[in-house]
């Protein structure tokens, strides 16, 4: 998608003058960010910028302490709209947590049923989710008996199955090497998702796979805008990282 197209896309995500934190504590003040519908979105920014909260919040998993949020034409203020959206979200919490008696088969499966998905389709879609992060020889076997980056992408492959309408995935890539980096981001673009909301640090992948990008610095829209600002030009990773590192000045 180039910038063109994106900025004749309708907004999937509007956040208007949200204030979110922890008791008393603000992360995100009359935070508001619109995000186009159709696209993948990164999420970056340095550490304890708010990038969870922000993802959690859209999630339906925090209740915003002040304004309002509309996701894919749902508000989720109101109960029909949680739970609609939550019917057609995939989410893959950073270190997520799982029953680790449980098979990558059974975890993925389960993720499904949550969603509301009948026995039939939990069964094509489960074996199509676990094959594309190549996990199928490994699908009866326990999570705890699987390597980091193994269990990591049994997460995307809970989080990615039956392709939900959007997918929020908060450091997906963290734990996974360079070969499983590459084709994870084969997953997300073979996906039939309308909106892909991913946390990073990593410059490649934003730099790779991002249609959209969005910059917090300590709270604060840095930058929400094409990603195609990291494609021009000179693309040595040096360039890239001093862009980036622009970008979250702009916040501060
Ligand atoms: N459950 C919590 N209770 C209290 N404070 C929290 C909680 N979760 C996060 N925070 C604080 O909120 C701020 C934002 O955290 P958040 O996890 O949203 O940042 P982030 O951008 O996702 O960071 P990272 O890149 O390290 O994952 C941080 O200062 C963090 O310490």
């Amino acid at each position: 998608m180039t910038i063109e197209e994106s900025g004749k896309l309708p907004t999937g995500i509007k956040v208007s003058g949200l204030t979110q934190g922890y008791g008393n504590r603000e992360v995100l003040k009359d935070f508001s960010l619109d995000v186009p519908d159709r696209s993948i979105v990164a999420l970056a920014g340095p550490n304890g910028a708010g990038k969870t909260t922000l993802m959690r919040t859209i999630a339906t998993l925090l209740k915003p302490k002040a304004g309002s949020i509309v996701v894919l034409g749902h508000d989720i203020a109101a109960k029909q709209g949680r739970n609609e959206l939550r019917r057609n979200l995939g989410y893959l919490p950073q270190d997520f947590t799982a029953d680790n008696k449980l098979t990558v088969k059974e975890y993925v499966e389960y993720s499904l049923w949550m969603r509301g998905f009948s026995k039939i389709k939990i069964e094509a879609a489960s074996e199509v989710a676990i094959d594309r992060v190549g996990l199928s020889q490994t699908k009866h076997v326990k999570l705890r008996e699987l390597s980091g980056g193994m269990r990591q992408r049994a997460g995307i492959a809970a989080a990615t199955a039956g392709d939900p309408d959007l997918l929020i995935l908060d450091e997906p890539t963290s734990g996974l090497d360079p070969e499983q980096r590459s084709q994870f981001r084969e997953v997300l673009r073979s996906l039939d998702s309308r909106l892909v909301l991913i946390s990073t640090h990593l410059i490649e992948d934003v730099a790779s796979l991002a249609d959209y990008l969005v910059v917090i610095s300590d709270g604060n829209l840095a930058y929400a805008g094409s990603a195609d600002i990291l494609r021009e030009g000179d693309r040595s990773i040096e360039a890239l990282e001093r862009i980036y590192v622009n970008l979250m000045r702009a916040g501060q």
